[in-house]
């Protein structure tokens, strides 16, 4: 068993420093793209056996030292009860967004084994199959409050931020049911076998601090509290998230994820015992393999004195990026930081 990655997340020493990739599973490889070619990306999701085969594909194909459980920050959201389509181009689409307290009541807390019993499935496979550390994930609710407010992506926030700031009850009581089935779902994913637990906050960066203390903190601080007595590292990722550190870290995570736009170095004066995840640009794996090795050896070098590191990608992997520079950049990960 592997466990470099859970050590990192403990801040224990390691032999070298240890590599996962966001969105490792995914259409950049063409094993996904054969697998996700006769089913859709949902009925994917809910198919155990075919998410244990997905999730495994980067673990033989990159090297990567944690392997995270294949399916999506929306699932839960599903569960709750909201119809939840993806369209081809378009990305996810809820076509009954959450307008008024109505909406909201038609809503339930999710049981996580009766109503995403696939994914605590597909966990307990998997760690049969698995010689590195499963991390299981969820949203962080504002993030996911944004999918339900504006009915799928979007830019500028316009419904999520016209609620918070004119009817902030109605705000503060989706962010409660999205956070009570958060923690469910999380508890049972930890339950089922997960071995650390990955949040992802990937708007809050579109938030002034105050109102990221005011609207999403305290929900994502209640969550890692609940989860305390899981004993599982748990990383909170908030996506540019760079005005956001000093805040995040009081979140209760054992680990904050970084993306690019900071120095990595600068994060890690600005913290304090917390371990780091990051932070390549994703795009920078197109570099040519010379550049993106010293790329590679700076942010092993900035990230000298955290208190651990585990590399990333700063955000997800891009779908045409070609798999075999990320093998390039796990293996000069592995080489360069080797003790
Ligand atoms: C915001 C968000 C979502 N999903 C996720 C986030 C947070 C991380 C981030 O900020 O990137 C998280 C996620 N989504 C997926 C995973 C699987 C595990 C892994 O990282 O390997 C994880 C951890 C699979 C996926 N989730 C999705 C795909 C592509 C679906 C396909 O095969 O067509 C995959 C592999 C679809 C998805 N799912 C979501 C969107 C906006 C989209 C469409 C955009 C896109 O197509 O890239 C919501």
């Amino acid at each position: 068993m592997n466990d470099t990655f859970l050590k990192a997340c403990r801040g224990e020493k390691t032999d070298y420093t240890p590599i996962w990739i966001m969105r490792q599973a995914g259409r950049y490889l063409p094993e996904y793209q054969k697998v996700r070619g006769k089913v859709t990306f949902l009925e994917l999701c809910k198919t155990p056996e075919l998410c244990v085969e997905v999730t495994l594909q980067p673990i033989d194909i990159l090297n990567v030292d944690a392997a995270i459980l294949f399916s999506d920050i929306l699932i839960p959201l599903e569960a709750m009860g909201t119809p939840l389509e993806f369209h081809e181009g378009r990305g996810p689409v809820f076509p009954e967004p959450i307008k008024n307290q109505a909406d909201l009541d038609k809503l339930r807390v999710p049981d996580p084994h009766e109503h995403t019993g696939f994914v605590m499935d597909t966990i307990g496979l998997l760690r049969k199959e698995l010689n590195v550390p499963l991390i299981g994930f969820s949203g962080a609710p504002f993030t996911c409050a944004t999918y339900m407010i504006e009915g799928g992506s979007s830019k500028v926030f316009w419904e999520t931020k016209k609620m918070m700031f004119t009817n902030p009850e109605l705000f503060h009581n989706i962010m409660r049911k999205i956070t009570d089935t958060t923690t469910l779902y999380l508890k049972a994913q930890a339950k089922a076998g997960a071995q650390a637990l990955q949040i992802f906050d990937s708007w809050a960066g579109v938030l002034a601090p105050c109102d990221f203390e005011a609207f999403a903190l305290p929900y994502v601080q209640e969550i890692i509290r609940d989860l305390q007595d899981t004993g599982l590292p748990i990383i909170y990722f908030a996506n540019n998230g760079a005005t956001l550190l000093e805040l995040s870290e009081s979140s209760g995570a054992n680990v904050l994820g970084l993306d690019w736009r900071i120095n990595i170095g600068d994060a890690i004066k600005r913290l304090g015992n917390v371990a780091v995840q990051g932070n390549l640009d994703p795009f920078s794996l197109l570099l040519p393999k010379d550049e993106l090795k010293k790329r590679i050896g700076r942010i092993l070098d900035d990230a000298k004195d955290a208190k651990g590191h585990i590399f990333n990608l700063g955000h997800g992997i891009h779908q045409f990026t070609p798999p075999e520079q990320a093998k390039a950049a796990v293996e000069f990960v592995h080489e360069l930081s080797q003790k």
